[in-house]
């Protein structure tokens, strides 16, 4: 079975222009949690991506204390305030005079509905865990199932896997956002630490999600080569059929051991610091300027000698560093691809803005989705 159902078929266009998505940018504000309020400085903020750390309580999964600082929030502020710029605020004003912001990173209010990969006990619903009270997370059998929900607005919030340290990108989560129309508004960064576990040490089968698999591919070639492996859905999917059939063993977080389901092995991925990069999706309309990191995707629709360094020279003729940039076939013909940027600026950011309308008169006989800017949060 492969866990990688519903991935695209064609380059879908976006369902709103560049040019519509840039002018509901300007008119939001950053992801509305309202969990705390924070009076910004009025001094400026050395720039760069701001980053804090939250630590979860083990299988839960809720955040617990935090610290850090919202330093490209503030710096957005800054940009707004020294272009003249409102600050759009909640309430309605224009809130010029009165730079007080509520946080963009903390648990959502209650009963705002976040949708992550199911069933209990994935590492998405660990890192779902940094955004939503456990009462408000709902699960979904797929990734393009998540993204769903929050582009049709049936979920507050997504939370997927976009990247992992040892094995990549994510390519269904990929695909869904060039498929829909969703805003990433923040990225929860966390360790993975793989246990095998199982209720017997006699089992013939090793069950668990493909990424997990494969970020621990040398242990079961060492361990375990003559193991049937089987991939599905996720790693929680996995330990449960493990729970079932002590002929099976799952590969997941050592939380889901129980007294009959033993951790037979810890820590059995391949590089001790095995770390998979989460996005947090709203909806479009929340789509925000704020944060020290924007994410694109770009459907150029042409194929030239030249056109992806033509794409990339925009951010480095600005020193704005590209952090990751992946190409996916777009599904039209082979040889044409979708582009997935990452870099370390945010749309406050006159360089970012202006790099990008570089790209998108580039792009103009295809497309370009902002997917927005974002901070990035460590979660252990
Ligand atoms: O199956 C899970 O537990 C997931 O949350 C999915 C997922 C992934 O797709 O990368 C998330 C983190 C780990 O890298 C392994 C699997």
């Amino acid at each position: 079975m492969s866990a990688r159902s519903g991935a695209m078929k064609s380059a879908v266009p976006p369902a709103a222009s560049a040019r519509q998505i840039a002018s509901s940018a300007s008119a939001v504000f950053p992801d509305p949690v309202g969990a705390a309020t924070t009076t910004l400085p009025s001094r400026s903020v050395r720039a760069g991506t701001a980053s804090r750390c939250i630590r979860l309580n083990s299988s839960k999964g809720k955040a617990s204390a935090n610290s850090g600082t919202a330093s490209a929030t503030s710096m957005w502020m800054d940009a707004r305030r020294s272009a003249g710029k409102a600050f759009p605020s909640r309430t309605g004003g224009n809130g010029a005079a009165a730079p007080t912001v509520f946080s963009r990173v903390g648990i959502l209010p209650r009963g705002m509905r976040t949708v992550t990969l199911g069933p209990a006990g994935t590492y998405s619903h660990r890192a779902a865990g940094a955004v939503a009270s456990d009462d408000d997370i709902e699960f979904r059998e797929s990734i393009r199932d998540i993204v769903d929900a929050v582009a049709d607005g049936d979920a507050a919030r997504g939370v997927v896997p976009i990247e992992n340290s040892i094995e990549g990108s994510v390519t269904e989560t990929l695909d869904a956002l060039a498929a829909r129309d969703v805003a990433v508004v923040r990225e929860v960064i966390t360790p993975i630490k793989h246990g095998l576990l199982s209720r017997s040490e006699e089992f013939d089968t090793v069950a668990s999600h493909p990424q997990a698999l494969a970020q621990c591919r040398e242990y079961l070639d060492e361990h375990y080569p003559d193991a049937t492996i089987e991939a599905v859905a996720s790693t929680a999917r996995g330990v449960e059929l493990a729970a079932e059939d002590p002929a099976i063993a799952g590969i997941g977080h050592p939380d889901n051991a129980t007294d009959d389901l033993q951790v037979i092995a810890a820590d059995i991925q391949d590089r001790r610091s095995n770390a998979t990069r989460f996005f947090v999706l709203a909806p479009p309309a929340e789509r925000s300027e704020a944060g020290g990191k924007s994410s694109f995707v770009v459907y150029p629709d042409a194929n030239y000698p030249g056109l992806l360094l033509e794409l990339l020279e925009p951010f480095a003729d600005r020193g704005v560093n590209l952090t990751r940039v992946e190409s996916r076939p777009s599904g039209e013909h082979l040889g044409d691809y979708v582009f997935h940027l990452d870099v370390d600026g945010g749309l406050f950011e006159d360089r970012t803005q202006d790099a990008l309308a570089e790209i998108e008169a580039l792009a103009e006989g295809g497309w370009v989705r902002k997917l927005g800017s974002y901070d990035v949060e460590h979660v252990v």
